[in-house]
């Protein structure tokens, strides 16, 4: 296993935002992590990073995550926080090429993995930019890049995908399809449940700090779930081979 939690409880103003889970990734496995706003996604994956304070087990790489230095979790996990701000005046390329840090390259070592994480995530163009300068959508795909050049065996992204047009969400889910290739693992939080039905190889669904489905695209987005954890109603269907779910209205209207 590349990330192990177990009993993880994270406890804020006595309330359990996350509630005793068991959270685990595999090897070569995309798994998205859905559930309405507030549900604990975030709190969860900060919880599994060690960004946030909980209770429980956590391993990296069967490592205990508390044992581990700031610059062995950095080897092991890139991670995508939810907000996408770049607030530094500084090149694209020099944001991008923080992700090396871990590394302690010298000099210009990094160079081509900086310059092929850009190219995956099409912000090559504006290797030269002001980082301050970018469009939300652009800003995300630089800060993707910047994870992707840390070239970790495990990304934890959260909500990658907010922000981006059509194009650019299929692209990057098509990015981490590409990374189980090479045989690194994604986990990502989505609120898009078509692109979670279609890319994931395997989903859990949060509700109220707890894990309350778990399996693969089909098992977990069934019209239940969806009524009971969302409160929508969706239609489902299938098109170029692969899953459609697409929420259509609000359930009991
Ligand atoms: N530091 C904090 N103090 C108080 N409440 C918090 C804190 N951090 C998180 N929460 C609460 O914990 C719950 C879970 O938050 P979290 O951000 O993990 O949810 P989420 O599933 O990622 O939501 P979203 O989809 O809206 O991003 C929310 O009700 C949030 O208000």
């Amino acid at each position: 296993m590349l990330l192990e939690a177990d009993k993880l409880t994270v406890r804020i103003g006595g309330r359990a935002i996350v509630d005793n889970v068991a959270f685990s990734v595999g090897h070569g496995e995309l798994v998205g992590l859905i559930g309405p706003n507030g549900a604990g996604k975030s709190t969860l994956l900060r919880a599994c990073l060690g960004l946030i304070e909980a209770s429980g087990d956590v391993s990296l790489l069967q490592m205990p995550l508390a044992q581990m230095t700031p610059l062995q979790r950095a080897r092991v996990v890139a991670y995508l926080p939810q907000d996408h701000e770049i607030a530094w005046a500084v090149a694209v390329r020099r944001v991008v090429g923080l992700g090396r840090q871990p590394w302690r390259e010298s000099g210009e070592a990094g160079g081509q993995i900086v310059a092929r994480a850009m190219e995956r995530m099409g912000v090559d163009t504006l290797a030269e930019r002001r980082a301050d300068t970018l469009s939300g959508g652009e800003r995300a795909r630089v800060l993707i890049a910047r994870a992707l050049a840390q070239t970790t065996p495990l990304l934890v992204a959260d909500e990658p995908v907010a922000g981006l047009d059509p194009a650019h969400q299929i692209a990057l889910m098509e990015v981490f399809v590409s990374l189980l290739r090479e045989g690194r693992s994604v986990v990502c939080s989505l609120h898009d449940l078509g692109l979670a039905a279609r890319w994931c190889t395997r989903l859990v669904m949060l509700s109220e700090g707890r894990v309350v489905a778990e399996g693969t695209p089909e098992t977990v987005l069934t019209a239940e779930n969806l009524r009971r954890v969302y409160g929508v109603e969706a239609f489902f269907g299938h098109a170029d081979g692969g899953p459609v779910v697409m929420p259509t209205g609000l359930s009991g209207k």
